[in-house]
């Protein structure tokens, strides 16, 4: 495999979980938005927001895409990556891109158990449970317009993989 795997979906569903077993199991690179903004600019995605607002943020998060697609990697993105036509496009164009889903209820119960504050401010400020649906709800068909593929991201990290790795009927190395 050596076009780049895209993993998409909302807070919670596992993009970054699964993008390291995956990319281990494929014997590829890792990399995840998220985590290349927070390495790159040394904010948290809370402090970006407080300075630059959700706007900026999806401006830096739209030029990392760019920066770290590169071939034999697999990418973990941030939920709200696809918000932006460009961004899907992009997804779509440079790799094989994977939607991991998952019910407003477990994504909830997940990001209770962990909440990242400073990784995940709230996006509308109503309580997890509330905003996931109200989330899930305003982007679940954008998901599936950038997704070639939508795997079941209920089951354990390795089941996920696993499924992954069927839906792309590869060679499990770059
Ligand atoms: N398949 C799974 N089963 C149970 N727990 C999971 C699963 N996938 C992820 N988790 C847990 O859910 C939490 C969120 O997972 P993760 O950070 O991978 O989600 P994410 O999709 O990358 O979220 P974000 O969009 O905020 O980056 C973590 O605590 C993780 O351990
Ligand atoms: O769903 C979202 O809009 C977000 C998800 C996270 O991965 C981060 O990219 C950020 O907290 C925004
Ligand atoms: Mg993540």
């Amino acid at each position: 495999m050596t076009q780049p795997i895209y993993l998409v979906g909302a807070r919670g569903c596992g993009k970054t979980t699964v993008g390291v077993a995956l990319a281990q199991a494929l014997g590829c690179n890792f990399v995840d938005t998220d985590h290349y903004l927070l390495t790159s600019t040394k904010m948290s995605v809370a402090d970006i927001v407080a300075q630059e607002g959700w706007e900026g943020f999806r401006r830096r998060e739209s030029m990392a895409l760019q920066s770290v697609t590169a071939p034999g990697t697999v990418i973990a993105t941030g939920g709200g990556m696809v918000l932006a036509d460009s961004n899907r496009q992009f997804m779509r164009e440079n790799g094989v891109v994977i939607y991991l889903r998952a019910p407003a209820q477990i994504l909830a119960s997940r990001l209770e158990a962990f909440p990242e504050e400073g990784q995940r401010p709230t996006l509308t400020g109503r309580p997890i449970t509330d905003e996931i649906v109200e989330v899930l709800a305003a982007r679940e068909a954008l998901y599936n317009q950038a997704a070639h593929h939508v795997v079941d991201a209920t089951r354990p990290p390795a089941e996920i993989v696993e499924a992954v790795l069927a839906v792309l009927n590869t060679a499990r190395a770059c």
